[in-house]
């Protein structure tokens, strides 16, 4: 990889890291900026920007071992540098530690800061030398989470539990698909995947699911823009089977943006009944309306509806009440990195209480019998299992179904928490 290649990088770490920009939008802007890289360049520039992002707190802990000047007193152009370096000395083996020192002390010359080119040299070649006795003293660095983030999940979970979710967020989940069965059948499916170059297979105990490996790029596929299938962790998958709609039903999903859950329930209604999602703006239901139009489906209809505010047409009108609430999303925090550095413990009660106030309004829209289905893709007691025991305490005409967390590493798909409620007959 050339020089040119790591100052991009460099270019993109401080758009985040100094500039506050989310890392997804950085490295699109400058992917869209410097056309001319070749593919290899840019999933070179992708991997490196993501994986420095994802395994940032275990660098800093690595680097200010090694340094007299600690990570945060550094020169933002140094310290982006460094880390980006010892990201690729730890995880990456195909260029040597020699050129990776070579590289970052050139780039720090050519970046003004000839003075410091010794210690970054200094400290990278002990980082080389030194990394196989690496050792970390704890989950937060080990896993590279936030010390406050394992304090808090101390609480709930035991270290073993927090260690397996820890190295789940760092691996690379392959990426899964709901096949829309109204169009294709699955085997169907993946044949055509098959001839476009895409290496799929099924999943067991999902019978919708597909895992994609080496994809590069969804938009070229042509099963994709046709429809024929959806992206969708497993974890989400699980709310249409456990809402389990029954032909006919009229479902209100109340914060459905994209769609992913209401579009999986449509199908499973195979044509019957009416699924009606709601978000918060035009734009949210703009993208559920694109979802719809590709799905084909007619049984779906999209709108801007506050779910903190009564909707009094909808009042007993619903079999079933999806109430996917905004969360925490600390059951994605490996397709996240940004979460991880951004996320802060007071986010997490302000999002409980927000989740309180979405399903004291929208319970009212279950039918005596009907189902209230609340979900989260977080892991915090707080949040879900709190959160439904609170409501079942207050709203007694309500009872549990069901309830469980799914667990990153433990359970295939996300971290995801689904309830299961049904209101009483009367009374
Ligand atoms: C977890 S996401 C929903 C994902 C969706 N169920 C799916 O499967 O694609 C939560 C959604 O809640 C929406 N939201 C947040 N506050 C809301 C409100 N007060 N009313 C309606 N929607 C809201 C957000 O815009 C976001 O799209």
């Amino acid at each position: 990889m050339t020089n040119n290649d790591r100052e991009i990088i460099l270019e993109t770490l401080l758009m985040v890291t100094k500039e506050g920009a989310f890392s997804h939008q950085a490295l699109k802007n400058v992917l869209d900026k410097y056309q001319y890289l070749e593919k290899k360049e840019r999933a070179f520039i992708t991997k490196v920007v993501s994986g420095t992002l994802e395994f940032m707190l275990q660098l800093d802990y690595i680097i200010d071992s090694y340094s007299k000047v600690k990570v945060k007193k550094m020169k933002p152009v140094i310290r982006e540098i460094l880390r980006s370096s010892v990201f690729q000395i730890m995880y990456l083996d195909r260029v040597p530690d020699a050129a990776i020192c070579n590289e970052a002390v050139k780039l720090a010359k050519k970046k003004g800061f000839k003075s410091l080119s010794g210690f970054v040299n200094g400290v990278l070649r002990t980082i080389s030398r030194e990394k196989e006795k690496i050792s970390f003293p704890d989950l937060a660095t080990r896993y590279a989470l936030p010390q406050w983030l394992v304090t808090y999940w101390q609480q709930d979970y035991d270290s073993e539990v927090i260690a397996t979710m820890g190295a789940a967020f760092l691996s690379r989940a392959p990426l899964t698909v709901r096949v829309n069965e109204g169009k294709i059948a699955v085997d169907a499916l993946l044949t055509k995947l098959a001839k476009e170059g895409i290496t799929a297979r099924k999943v067991p105990d999902f019978p919708a699911a597909i895992e994609l490996t080496e994809i590069d790029y969804l938009e070229k596929s042509e099963s994709f823009r046709a429809g024929e299938f959806y992206v969708q962790d497993l974890s989400s998958m699980r709310v249409g089977v456990v809402a389990a709609p029954k032909e006919g039903d009229y479902v209100i999903d109340v914060c459905g943006a994209p769609g992913g859950k209401a579009l999986h329930v449509s199908e499973l209604l195979k044509g019957s009944g009416q699924v009606s999602v709601r978000d918060l703006t035009e734009y949210k239901v703009g993208l559920i309306k694109e979802n719809i139009a590709k799905s084909g489906l007619t049984n779906i209809q999209a709108r801007v509806q506050d779910a903190l505010v009564l909707d009094e047409q909808a009042v007993a009108q619903a079999d079933i009440v999806i109430a996917d609430l905004p969360c925490s999303g600390l059951g994605v925090l490996g397709r996240k990195p940004d979460l991880k550095r951004r996320i802060t413990e007071a986010d997490l009660s302000e999002l409980a209480t927000l989740q309180q106030e979405i399903l004291a309004v929208v319970k009212a829209y279950v039918k005596p019998g009907g189902k209230l289905l609340y979900s989260t893709c977080t892991i915090n007691k707080r949040e879900n299992e709190d959160n439904t025991g609170k409501f079942l305490a207050a709203n007694p005409d309500f009872s549990l179904v069901s309830e469980k967390q799914y667990l990153p590493g433990i359970d295939p798909g996300d971290g995801f928490y689904i309830a299961l409620m049904q209101r009483k007959t009367h009374g």
